[in-house]
């Protein structure tokens, strides 16, 4: 399922993008008190109503039971991603917010899906986005986002980290107001390196990087051995740390902020936010699930939207 929002002249509309079948099943299964109204997108958008949840009708292929995957329903995932897509690119929509998919069974279908991220980039011809997790006083912004660990080394070249520092340094000015970011930038390695001793990365590719930022005006620090930069006594003293992998960073922001974290993607032309966890499916349709993350990935959006 896929959330977008459409800005009206009143106040924004929040659409839900998924099989509007399935949607009143859940809702009759959860006994949740909400009218469902299939949305038309050749109509202007309209503000929200209380107990009212209008949709974009995306048929699955097979019926579905909740927490149980299938490769067949896999392409109506996509189908519901690209209306988003589309939606964003033409500006009939302000936002988007994704819920979380199953990766696996999309890439099982025969469908190449390693990320939305990815997904957004590639479908708005962007050849370089950010990766960025936050939490009301931690943002963790990445290098590296769905690679094989194998892969992460050769991947953290001059150009791909100066690229990312400088989307980063850019969306913090000006999607979060934030005039001249303190950035702070971990190594690759254990101790940054020890020197050259646990590998030479941050001498080599990470701290002339960072040196030419520097001379451009930029506040970046580091090289930061990963396993310190995010102490308590730290936090103050960056806005945002990019970690170079996806595990070297979200760990701890998760550790820090998990079900209140929003996932945002730097450098694309439109709004995307997203929420912290997966697809949790043995909570499907138990009517546990938390929704805190998401509603924090709603508001992140429509903070974003009126920035
Ligand atoms: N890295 C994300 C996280 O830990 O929350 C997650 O893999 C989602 O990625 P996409 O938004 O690209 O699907």
């Amino acid at each position: 399922m896929c959330l977008q929002l459409a800005q009206s002249a009143y106040q924004d509309e929040l659409l839900v993008i998924a099989d509007g079948d399935v949607l009143q099943q859940r809702a009759e299964m959860l006994g949740l008190n909400v009218r469902l109204e299939q949305a038309d997108l050749e109509q202007p958008a309209r503000p929200s109503e209380a107990g009212l949840l209008r949709y974009i009708h995306t048929p699955t292929a097979v019926s579905v039971s909740a927490g149980v995957l299938s490769v067949d329903n896999a392409a109506a995932v996509i189908n519901g991603l690209q209306i988003a897509l589309d939606g964003c690119l033409d500006r009939r929509f302000s936002a988007v917010v994704t819920a979380p998919v199953h990766k696996g069974i999309i890439n099982d279908s025969g469908l190449n899906f390693s990320g939305h991220t990815e997904f957004f980039a590639d479908g708005a011809g962007v050849d370089k986005v950010v990766m960025m997790l936050a939490t009301s006083s931690l943002r963790v912004a990445l290098v590296t986002t769905h690679l094989p660990l194998r892969q992460v080394a050769d991947a953290i070249t001059e150009s791909n980290l100066r690229r990312t520092i400088e989307i980063t340094h850019h969306s913090l000015q000006q999607q979060f107001g934030i005039e001249s970011p303190k950035i702070a930038v971990c190594g690759l390695n254990p101790h940054a390196g020890e020197g050259g001793h646990l590998g030479d990365e941050e001498q080599t590719i990470i701290t002339p990087v960072i040196e030419q930022l520097v001379e451009r005006g930029m506040q970046l620090t580091g090289p930061w051995p990963a396993d310190t930069i995010f102490v308590k006594e730290k936090l103050g003293d960056y806005d945002a740390v990019l970690a170079m992998y996806h595990d070297q960073g979200l760990p701890v922001l998760k550790h820090q902020g998990f079900g209140q974290a929003v996932n945002i993607t730097l450098g694309l032309p439109f709004i995307r936010t997203s929420v912290d966890h997966g697809t949790a499916l043995v909570l499907a349709g138990t009517g546990r699930a938390n929704a805190s993350s998401l509603i924090h990935a709603i508001g992140m959006a429509q903070s974003m939207i009126h920035a």
